[in-house]
């Protein structure tokens, strides 16, 4: 495992792929904007999706898949939408046997399939692991520490994996869930769209620590449906990535759920972005499975309709606080 690919050149390719070369990695980035590959050639900047974080000139990037496909694993990084294309883009480069790890958060609204279930239908013969976590791009590019959870079903291959990309401020913890490594990164973005909606109506701290705790409880009931494991959703890729999530407006999904709450439109919100926010794309998969399975997910339904449906959010929060009271687990 010496060369790293990494497919998708967004803000979270771009610092996985500075993750590689500093683990001494040969690394080449995917990027689908001829800017993007320029930028970071010529200028060691991601000018578009990552900017004024600057790059290590050994960081090669490249708008030619079979450039990407010459290497020995591939990240995959694109927005979870947009995978499946993505995937069967790079289908006739790719060679059987190269792992494939799946860095993107989210479910495929199309169809409900988990990200993992995509790929066993588009590249069935290659391995399939998924690393995720409570990481900042911006954070991870600069070299700050981090954890996250690396999960595969081959667990030589996923300490070969771990083993390549790991250093000491990029440290992944190993686990055969993949399933439980998935669920929790996908519906913690809804859950950071509703805090930000709390935040953004200037709720106060308490209602934002219930939301938070409640939101677990929605993983909790949603990953049992998919059969993830309870400890997964307990550890970096679960409640790990939604403290982070929900702490900070830093995460272009709490931001986004804050600017509703302040008053803001979507149209005007999404005019001022070039940046993907998963929870606004997954949240009506989940929504729709919940209501569909029977699973409680009433912040989960909350933020599908003030985003979906137009719902005010003050009416919204009020008849989300005058539910029942129940048990608590
Ligand atoms: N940014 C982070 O801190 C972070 C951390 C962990 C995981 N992630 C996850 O990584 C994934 C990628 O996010 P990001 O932050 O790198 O993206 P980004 O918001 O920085 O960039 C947008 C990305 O979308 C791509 N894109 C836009 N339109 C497209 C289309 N029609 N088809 C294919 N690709 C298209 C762009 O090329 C670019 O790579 C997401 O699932 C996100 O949840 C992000
Ligand atoms: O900016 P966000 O909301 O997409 O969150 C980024 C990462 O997923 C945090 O772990």
């Amino acid at each position: 495992m010496k060369k790293l690919g990494v497919f998708g050149a967004g803000a979270w390719g771009t610092a996985l792929a500075t993750a590689g070369v500093r683990a001494g990695l040969d690394t080449v980035i995917w990027a689908r904007e001829e800017e993007v590959v320029s930028s970071i050639n010529q200028s060691h900047e991601n000018t578009l999706f990552l900017k004024d974080v600057p790059l290590d000139p050994a960081l090669k990037a490249t708008g030619d898949y079979a450039v990407l496909c010459d290497t020995d694993f591939i990240l995959l990084v694109t927005p979870a939408q947009h995978m499946r294309a993505g995937v069967e883009a790079l289908k006739p480069h790719l060679k059987k046997e190269t792992p494939l790890v799946i860095c993107s958060k989210g479910i495929e609204v199309s169809t409900g399939k988990l990200l993992s279930e995509v790929l066993a239908e588009t590249v069935p013969d290659n391995p399939v692991l998924v690393l995720s976590g409570p990481t900042f791009a911006a954070e991870v590019a600069k070299g700050l520490p981090c954890a996250l959870t690396l999960a595969g079903s081959d667990p030589v291959l996923t300490q070969e994996i771990a083993a390549a990309i790991g250093q000491p401020t990029f440290r992944p913890y190993q686990s055969a869930d993949i399933i439980g490594a998935q669920i929790g990164g996908a519906i913690k973005n809804v859950l950071a769209i509703a805090t930000g909606i709390v935040v953004g109506l200037k709720l106060g701290e308490n209602a934002k620590a219930a939301l938070i705790t409640r939101g677990l409880a929605e993983i909790m009931r949603f990953g049992e449906l998919f059969g993830a494991e309870r400890e997964s959703l307990m550890g970096l890729a679960g409640l790990g990535d939604l403290i982070l999530t929900c702490s900070s407006t830093q995460s272009r999904n709490m931001s986004l759920g804050k600017e509703i709450g302040e008053g803001k439109t979507m149209e005007d919100i999404m005019a001022t972005r070039n940046s993907v926010a998963e929870g606004a794309h997954t949240v009506d998969i989940v929504y729709s499975i919940a209501k569909d399975k029977g699973i409680d997910m009433p912040i989960t339904s909350a933020v599908y309709q003030i985003l979906k449906e137009g719902r005010d959010v003050f009416e919204t929060t009020d008849v989300l606080l005058a539910r029942p009271y129940k048990t608590e687990l």
